[in-house]
């Protein structure tokens, strides 16, 4: 639908595109993506032909985009930038009325009754009919955003460019935007050609995207070029690690801010605290720590500071969204050593056991680590002729060295025998 050969451009010192290679295939929804001042508003401005091309071509089915008369071209594409100006004291209905000039017939060019009902229709689809008589000029930024996408579709156009659509909306009114876009690429064959500056919006709705690094383009490609995390953060400079999103099959990345990598500066054992009294045992470490658990309590992958053995957790105010095991404080054996530290809690032949670690693990180590001990859980407990499996949680600092899991069986299956042993002894005595 619009190809790229060889573009080189930009401002008048030297050029800011040194030589774009792109296609846009037709009825996609393609993505422009890369950090400020990597040329994507250039690169956007060449197209539209707002900036002059120095070498190069962009075509347009097949044709040199600037060989187009002006009307030619605007029934073919409409553009939707961020510079909001509108010169007049133009209604928002009026403002839209502009989209259908492309298509009207005769020198008294006027509404017929077809280009009312298009008008109609994407004031509808857009949200905006109780504006259509307000002023443009009194609109928010983000009502503006939306009665210039009217008016972009009102002219009916094969191909949508898009500047930074979402610039202006809220979390209600971008979903909005793009679930629309979306629509129109489905059910009439819309081809998007979008720059977005939100890399998680860009995964779940384009295509295929396009990364831009300093005035050339670093990689084309779908949505696994957003899993590329060491390749987004060389270009981003900003830490990224790639997780997949729970309900659609995209990637979203999380952004790692500068000021949550100090390490904190004290040892393992001095960063928890351990409180007892006749009800509660309470673990409270000075930062929270990532957890995964199969408890009913702080279940799956979440953080979590406070961790309680307790007989009764809603006797003593512990709600649920806290991680808590029920076993009474007088049934738990707590086993520890530099960076790894075991609370075994025993209940009618069942053990529950929390893991803390001082160590950094992905989401995959963490399931490693989750296994290994349930390994080591398994081993002791076979010794030791029982069954039981009950709830674990394996937390960790997110700092430190690599604990491997041949440690983690091998300390929980002493932290287990260890327990074990205490319970005989309480029981004999
Ligand atoms: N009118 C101009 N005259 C001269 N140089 C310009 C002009 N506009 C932009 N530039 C320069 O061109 C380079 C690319 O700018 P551009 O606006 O294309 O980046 P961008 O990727 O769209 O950035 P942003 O994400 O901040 O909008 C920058 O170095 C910028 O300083």
């Amino acid at each position: 639908m619009i190809k790229i050969e060889n573009l080189v451009g930009g401002y008048s010192n030297a050029p800011v595109l040194t030589g774009i290679n792109l296609e846009i295939h037709r009825g996609e929804f393609f993505a422009l993506l890369g950090p400020n001042g990597s040329g994507k508003t250039t690169l956007f401005k060449m197209i539209t032909g707002q900036l002059p091309i120095q070498s190069g071509n962009v075509l347009l089915s097949d044709k040199e985009i600037s060989s187009y008369s002006k009307i030619e071209k605007a029934k073919k594409v409409a553009v939707l930038t961020q510079e909001v100006q509108v010169s007049f004291d133009y209604t928002v209905e009026e403002i839209i009325s502009l989209g259908r000039y492309p298509h009207q017939k005769g020198l008294l060019k006027s509404l017929s009754k077809d280009d009312q009902r298009i008008i109609e229709e994407m004031m509808d689809i857009t949200k905006i009919s109780h504006f259509r008589k307000t002023q443009f000029k009194k609109l928010s930024g983000g009502e503006k955003q939306r009665v210039l996408l009217a008016k972009a579709l009102a002219q009916e156009p094969e191909v949508l460019l898009l500047d930074e659509p979402t610039n202006h909306l809220d979390i209600k009114h971008t979903f909005q935007l793009l679930d629309l876009l979306k629509e129109r690429q489905k059910t009439k064959g819309l081809t998007i050609f979008s720059i977005l500056h939100d890399l998680n919006v860009a995964a779940l709705y384009a295509d295929r995207f396009a990364l831009l690094h300093n005035g050339t383009l670093k990689e084309v490609g779908d949505v696994e070029l957003l899993r590329k995390a060491e390749q987004l953060q060389d270009v981003y400079q900003v830490k990224v690690n790639a997780q997949s999103h729970p309900t659609v099959p995209k990637p979203q990345l999380l952004m790692t801010p500068e000021y949550s990598k100090d390490i904190e500066n004290i040892s393992f054992k001095d960063s928890y605290e351990i409180k007892k009294n006749e009800n509660v045992t309470h673990i409270q470490f000075s930062k929270p720590l990532r957890t995964m658990s199969n408890g009913a309590f702080g279940e799956g992958i979440q953080w979590f500071k406070h961790f309680y053995f307790t007989d009764n957790t809603e006797k003593h105010g512990i709600s649920n969204d806290k991680q808590a095991c029920i076993v009474p404080t007088e049934n738990i054996m707590i086993t520890e050593n530099s960076q790894m530290m075991a609370v075994v809690g025993m209940e009618k032949g069942s053990y529950k056991i929390l893991l803390f670690l001082d160590g950094h693990f992905s989401d995959g180590e963490l399931i490693n680590g989750f296994m290994a001990l349930t390994e080591g859980k398994m081993h002791a407990v076979k010794c030791l002729d029982s069954n039981s499996l009950d709830t674990q949680l394996l937390a960790v600092t997110q700092q430190g060295r690599k604990i491997t899991a041949q440690e983690i069986r091998e300390f929980i299956y002493s932290a287990i025998t260890k327990a074990t042993g205490m319970k005989l002894r309480l029981e004999v005595g």
